[in-house]
């Protein structure tokens, strides 16, 4: 994933620091979920697969130092970093061209467990517009303006052809929304104050397939 934000969070927690925290929400999700109440920060690093040092240095720009001896408070820990990176808020986001991608995104529940409500699923072919995909009507693109406008959508995602993507995003921009996640190979183009999150999977395998193939030339 590649990041481009335009600004630091209100304290200026660094960005690195930020891309963390989602990490240490899920490791202490399952904390919870497993009836822990308390744990150390080497036991927390683990579950989050970062070192020790590296996890205090983070929760400490939360004010979260935990207690000597007993460690963090895992449901209060949980609260601090869902508070902080927003969560504790529901919210809307649009998602834009359903097909494959989008169908898989719309169903995946793991949105709404995580603050995250789909309030509309948008494509531009009409064919696809009688469909409902997890309990949502696929509508028209063109409605993008007054549903972000109706539920103060400020999160969309793109998972048009990349050739579609710019236009998308150019939209999306025009009427409001600041944070965009981008499915679509395209590097988008967007003014000061929107930050946009790009995921490209076939780059993480490339990735993996440079160390496979490292691997095999020292074997
Ligand atoms: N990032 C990743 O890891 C990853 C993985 C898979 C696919 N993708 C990308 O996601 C995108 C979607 O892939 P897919 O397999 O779902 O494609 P798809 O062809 O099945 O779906 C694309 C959808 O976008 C709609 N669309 C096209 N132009 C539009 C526009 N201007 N406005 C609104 N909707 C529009 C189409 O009608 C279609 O329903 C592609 O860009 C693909 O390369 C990325």
């Amino acid at each position: 994933m590649t990041a481009r934000t335009t600004s630091e969070t209100a304290r200026d927690i660094p960005e690195a620091t930020v891309a963390r925290l989602p990490v240490y929400l899920r490791a202490l999700t399952t904390l919870v979920e497993a009836g822990t109440q308390t744990c150390s920060s080497e036991d927390l690093a683990a579950a989050a697969g970062v070192n020790s040092a590296k996890l205090r240095k983070d929760l400490s720009y939360l004010g979260s130092y935990g207690t000597r001896g007993v460690g963090y408070d895992v449901d209060y820990l949980r609260y601090q970093i869902a508070r902080e990176i927003g969560v504790t808020q529901d919210w809307p986001v649009v998602i834009v061209g359903i097909g494959n991608l989008g169908h898989a995104l719309a169903n995946y529940s793991g949105f709404r467990s995580r603050g995250f409500r789909v309030v509309a699923l948008l494509d531009a072919d009409p064919e696809r517009h009688d469909e409902v995909v997890a309990g949502v009507d696929v509508r028209a693109f063109d409605d993008l303006e007054q549903i972000v406008a109706d539920q103060g959508v400020a999160i969309g995602v793109i998972a048009t052809p990349a050739l579609a993507a710019q236009a998308v995003a150019d939209r999306m921009v025009a009427c409001g929304i600041t944070s965009i996640l981008n499915f679509a190979p395209a590097v988008l183009s967007v003014p000061d104050g929107v930050d946009v999150r790009k995921v490209d999977l076939s780059i993480e395998l490339q990735i993996l397939a440079y160390h496979e193939q490292r691997k095999a030339q020292s074997a």
